[in-house]
């Protein structure tokens, strides 16, 4: 994972899976060239195979389960992501929670298979428990903004440098900034808050030109990181 980060959340719009679904993903890889930026998408489990021989950017899961290998009908677990071609996965996603015990023996089998693992908090008071766990990275969302274009940044700035100063208490971990990012000023600001990069979903998987929004979120960072 390399900073700035930008995660592109594909959840499961209709933009997320099959042809569309390839599509978005070049789109993002084509950005990530152009810029010569990390950008990682998470993807909906069923495409991350083709997601990841398709491009060459970080795919990751939206989601593990922490069930052990054996009798558990439809779960996701670590071994699957890492077989099916995955780099890394969210864990505990406001819309995908995941017990704690759960996240605990998911986190660990991450480490072992040598993938990433972005643990989501939705208030900055859990931003250091989780980072003692050792994710990769934590990502803060206030759950009532996302999907709704009002952004973290804007509306909630406390949330990022409160969690700013919680994840200062352990050593290596990254902190990402989330929900209702909608433009390059909005990433920008996250950055400037502290935090080392962007989770965006509906702003980019909504859009009408992708390719545009992710450029603009690009170049905040860009223009956030020049300015430290
Ligand atoms: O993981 C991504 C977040 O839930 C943000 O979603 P949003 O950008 O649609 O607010």
């Amino acid at each position: 994972m390399k900073v700035p980060i930008i995660l592109v959340n594909f959840k499961v719009y209709e933009t997320s899976y099959g042809r569309r679904g390839l599509e978005m993903a070049k789109i993002v890889e084509k950005v990530a060239l152009e810029t010569s930026t990390e950008i990682i998408i998470a993807v909906p489990a069923t495409m991350i195979t083709r997601v990841a021989e398709s491009v060459t950017i970080p795919v990751y899961a939206q989601h593990v389960d922490g069930v052990p290998e054996g009798a558990h009908t439809g779960a996701v677990t670590p071994e699957l992501i890492k077989d099916a071609g995955a780099k890394g996965s969210l864990l505990n996603h406001s819309e995908r929670r995941v017990r704690m015990d759960e996240m605990d023996d998911a986190l660990k089998r991450m480490k072992k298979l040598g993938l990433e693992s972005v643990i989501c908090v939705d208030r900055y008071e859990l931003v250091a428990p989780m980072a003692l766990l050792k994710p990769t990275a934590v990502l803060v969302e206030p759950p009532e903004l996302i999907g709704t274009g009002v952004s973290v940044s804007k509306a909630r700035p406390e949330v990022i440098t409160s969690a700013v100063d919680e994840i200062r208490k352990v050593q290596g971990v990254y902190l990402i900034a989330g929900a209702g990012i909608t433009s390059g000023e909005d990433v920008y600001v996250a950055m400037k808050l502290g935090s080392d990069g962007v989770g965006a979903a509906s702003a980019i998987m909504k859009a009408k030109e992708p390719q545009k929004v992710l450029l603009d979120f690009v170049n905040g960072a860009i223009r956030a990181l020049e300015e430290r």
